[in-house]
């Protein structure tokens, strides 16, 4: 057994919202979370379900509404700023703009609660900042302005910025909006290895289902009513929490993918005989175009997929027609449609 390891941040019955706002509301809650060290938590939720509200209350950029939340067994409304920065750093998706910075110096700021606003980088500081850059992929932009940088290589610049600030927690909202796959890819990867290897607490936000699903320890769900569903992510979805918070008639979650999909109305059934990923791709080829795919013998209407050394081909036999041969999968997808 694993010893249990303490809590970085615990809320008891936290009720987060704006209740001093015109619109004064409560956006959700009880809750009653706990993260621990060398966790990797997505945060999901339908839009407007309160994910920002929520990570913005627990930095303590927004008050509560009622109940606690304590850092490191602190309470956080006694903390002062410094202290705070000392314990946990913020990566907000919103672009920085009118900066004059260039980029060391924006990591730079990641070391300003040991040093001070105005303090000078001590060599410690230095080497932080070049192995934040070196973690985020963002050596080659450290001398070029914020401003010159697209989203996604500002996006990594700012990871670049917290990691500096080397604190136990990391929040970060929304950190794969701005980025291509690979990239979105390549953070998770890298969120997941520094909680591996730091055992640094990493909660993010998120609509990155597939992403979620594959790397984080723990997921909280957000229903959209008020709830938060916190698990390991197989759990929630044996739960079959994700199909009532996201599922609407034009979606549906699959339980057995975890993919989200689009229902069809289906055309036809038809079979399709072959193997390995031929068979996969003409599978799904054929459902996006509308038809049920068995794989038992319909003698009246099949596909036989074979490979050889001349590519593939797929034979279709319908309804006493002569037999078609194609050797590519537009071909026949076209023939069908
Ligand atoms: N300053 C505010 N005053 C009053 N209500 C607000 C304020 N900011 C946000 N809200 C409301 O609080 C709810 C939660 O918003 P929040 O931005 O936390 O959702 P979210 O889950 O992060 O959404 P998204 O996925 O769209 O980013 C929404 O209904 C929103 O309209």
């Amino acid at each position: 057994m694993k010893e249990l390891k303490t809590a970085l941040i615990e809320t008891e019955g936290l009720m987060i919202g704006y209740p001093a706002s015109k619109a004064s509301r409560v956006v959700a809650g009880p809750l009653d979370l706990t993260v621990c060290g060398g966790q990797l938590i997505c945060l999901l939720g339908p839009n407007g379900s309160g994910k920002s509200t929520l990570l913005r209350t627990l930095t303590g950029l927004q008050p509560v509404s009622s109940g606690k939340i304590s850092l490191d067994g602190i309470p956080l409304k006694t903390l002062k700023a410094p202290a705070i920065a000392r314990k946990l750093s913020l990566v907000l998706s919103e672009k920085v703009t009118g900066s004059n910075l260039d980029v060391y110096n924006l990591i730079a700021l990641g070391r300003y609660p040991y040093s001070g606003w105005f303090g000078k980088l001590n060599a410690e500081d230095r080497a932080m900042i070049i192995r934040a850059a070196e973690l985020t992929d963002t050596t080659g932009f450290l001398d070029r302005q914020v401003d010159s940088l697209s989203d996604g290589e500002c996006q990594k610049v700012m990871l670049a910025r917290a990691i500096a600030q080397d604190t136990p927690v990391v929040v970060l909202d929304e950190p794969t909006a701005h980025l291509d796959l690979p990239s979105r890819l390549k953070l998770m990867q890298l969120l997941y290895k520094l909680t591996r290897e730091t055992g640094k607490a990493i909660i993010i936000s998120t609509h990155e289902l597939d992403l979620a699903l594959q790397t984080s320890d723990l997921i909280w769900l957000m229903d959209g009513r008020g709830g938060l569903h916190s698990g390991i992510p197989e759990q929630l979805v044996l739960d079959g929490v994700f199909e009532k918070a996201f599922n609407r008639e034009e979606i549906h979650f699959d339980p057995y993918t975890g993919h989200f999909t689009i229902p069809r109305v289906l055309k036809q059934q038809i079979s399709l005989i072959g193997d390995g990923l031929p068979f996969i791709w003409t599978r799904k080829a054929l459902e996006r175009c509308g038809y049920g795919v068995t794989d038992g013998l319909n003698p009246e209407f099949h596909i036989l997929i074979e490979s050889g050394n001349n590519g593939i081909r797929w034979t279709v036999t319908a309804y006493g027609h002569p037999d078609q041969c194609f050797n590519d999968l537009q071909q026949l997808v076209d023939a069908l449609v």
